[in-house]
């Protein structure tokens, strides 16, 4: 298994991770409770080393026992804090009860929360943390509200207040950190969604938790992968000296309906950017030459309707059906057919439109292996939900479309989500809003085509083709990231493939 921090959990994997180290700790839960109060200190200081007065806001679970912690320790280190409660510190039970106490003990105090937060130069944010349990309202909601208007930094306990650690989906409203502090694992919802917006800066620590407690967990549907730009080193063969280009896959885009070629060619060019061996843009008819001489690289076929596509299939071909398809009766001729192949299979864009509609009246599953690439009203659609309904959640959107089509799943999107049939599924935190743009999809669709050429299956060809696309996207962001053109990343490509 991969190593700690790139194994991503739901919150309640990390309560088990949690107990069964506390088990293994001899039973003491307040032992590590300590362990996190003392590496948010850590983490802030480190962070802020100005600041003097710190202000803790503490709620009614754990993650308030661990702000009081926090108060203690920070206190001890000569900070003026203030310790603000969102619940009364006497009504507090367990460990927060005794971290609680133990910060009375020692002379701290605690404010009730009276509608509003004095001045500090560091704000805590300790009211809401893995048990968030439903839409933050009344006082919650205010004393959240508060922590953002404050002119003080925040640092937030384990996830932001009101963000759902699972999700990223933020239940009702959340706090906006500049640094969040994560305990024990990693919780996925900080890296999709609205996590990184809400999260700030995440920073991971163990609290000293063995790896054979994580390695317990290894195989659960509830623990997933991070991924990195390794992975695409880790998954892709080393080619040989001794290689040509009949070793690397042909691929076929059908795509380019009237009007709409930019979108094949852009798919095209992607597969050549990242190592297909021979790319052939299946296209109609009025596009076929000028896309020829466009990018002399790739070879076209102009296609006039669903029976000639592509005519020579091979074990070797790879379709990547859906750049500018389009919808009408040329588009819809086309589907059939591309899907009836046993040959691997990407489909994206108006291929997952009309997929949706083809859907019940097809022999399911498919044969041979197969990527879909929704954003996420795509996925909507292929689900039959609302695209709200798929941005609350969008590992269990992945996982359903997976189960449901029998694909390896893309959701893209900030934290693009990769889920296959079988229950795995991993998670790129690479890429930037510079990407939200005209044909990124159309490159993605490309290199993922590629990776299945080279012999990648079909999982492993979506997480190297995910992470390779949004190393591409960072590469050319360097030099500005707002008004970046699809084909700037298709030009990165070779650069972060080349490990
Ligand atoms: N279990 C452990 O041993 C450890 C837990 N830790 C901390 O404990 C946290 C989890 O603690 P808990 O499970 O007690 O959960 P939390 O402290 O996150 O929240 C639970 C409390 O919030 C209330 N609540 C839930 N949703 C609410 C809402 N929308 N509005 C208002 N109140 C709401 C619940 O009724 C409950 O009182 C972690 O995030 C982490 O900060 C760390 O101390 C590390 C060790
Ligand atoms: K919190």
């Amino acid at each position: 298994m991969s190593a700690i921090p790139e194994r991503l959990y739901t919150a309640a994997a990390v309560r088990r991770l949690d107990e069964l180290a506390i088990e293994a700790g001899g039973g003491d839960g307040y032992a590590l409770m300590c362990r996190a109060g003392q590496a948010v200190v850590n983490v802030a200081r480190q962070h802020f080393p100005d600041a003097r007065r710190w202000l803790v806001v503490c709620g009614a679970g754990n993650n308030g026992g661990d702000g009081y912690v926090i108060a203690r320790l920070a206190s001890a280190l000569g900070i003026d804090v203030a310790v603000v409660a969102l619940r009364q510190p006497e009504q507090l039970s367990g460990d927060a009860g005794r971290a609680a106490a133990d910060w009375r003990a020692c002379g701290g105090e605690t404010v009730p929360w009276s509608g509003e937060l004095p001045a500090a130069d560091l704000v805590i944010d300790a009211l809401l943390g893995t048990g968030l349990a439903r839409v933050v309202e009344g006082q919650w909601a205010t004393a959240i509200k508060a922590i953002n208007n404050h002119r003080a930094a925040t640092v937030s306990v384990d996830v932001p207040s009101g963000l759902g650690a699972d999700t990223g989906h933020i239940h009702g409203v959340s706090v906006s950190a500049d640094v969040t502090v994560t305990l024990v694992g990693m919780k996925r919802g900080l890296l999709t969604a609205d996590g990184p917006d809400c999260a700030g800066k995440v920073v991971f620590d163990t609290l000293k938790v063995p790896d054979t407690i994580y390695d317990a967990l290894d195989g659960d549907r509830a623990v997933g992968r991070r991924m990195d730009r390794a992975d695409i080193g880790r998954l892709l063969p080393r080619r040989r000296l001794n290689s040509h280009k009949g070793l690397f896959g042909h691929v076929v885009v059908v795509g380019g309906n009237r009007g709409m070629s930019g979108a094949a060619r852009l798919a095209g060019e992607a597969a050549l950017r990242a190592g297909a061996g021979r790319v052939t843009v299946a296209t109609h008819p009025v596009h076929a030459h000028w896309l020829n001489l466009a990018r002399p690289e790739l070879m076209t076929l102009a296609v006039e309707g669903g029976d000639d596509v592509p005519p020579q299939p091979s074990d070797s071909d790879v379709i990547a059906l859906g750049p500018g398809l389009g919808k009408d009766g040329w588009a819809r001729s086309l589907v059939p057919e591309c899907l009836g192949r046993t040959t691997a299979l990407v489909v994206d864009a108006d291929g997952l439109n009309l997929l949706a509609a083809l859907r019940d009246s097809m022999a399911w599953p498919r044969k041979g292996e197969w990527v879909i690439t929704p954003h996420p009203a795509e996925a909507a659609r292929l689900l039959g939900q609302s695209t709200a309904v798929v941005q609350a959640d969008r590992f269990a959107a992945a996982a359903t479309l997976a189960e449901q089509y029998g694909a390896v799943v893309v959701l893209k999107g900030c934290g693009t989500v990769v889920a296959a049939p079988d229950g795995r599924w991993s998670l790129c935190a690479l890429g930037n809003p510079g990407m939200a743009t005209a044909g990124a999809g159309d490159v993605l669709t490309g290199v993922v085509a590629a990776m299945l050429a080279q012999g990648l299956p079909a999982y492993d060809a979506a997480c190297a083709a995910v992470v390779a696309h949004a190393a591409a996207g960072d590469v050319a962001a360097r030099n500005g990231q707002v008004g970046r053109l699809a084909l700037d990343f298709c030009d990165a490509l070779p650069g972060v493939l080349d490990v």
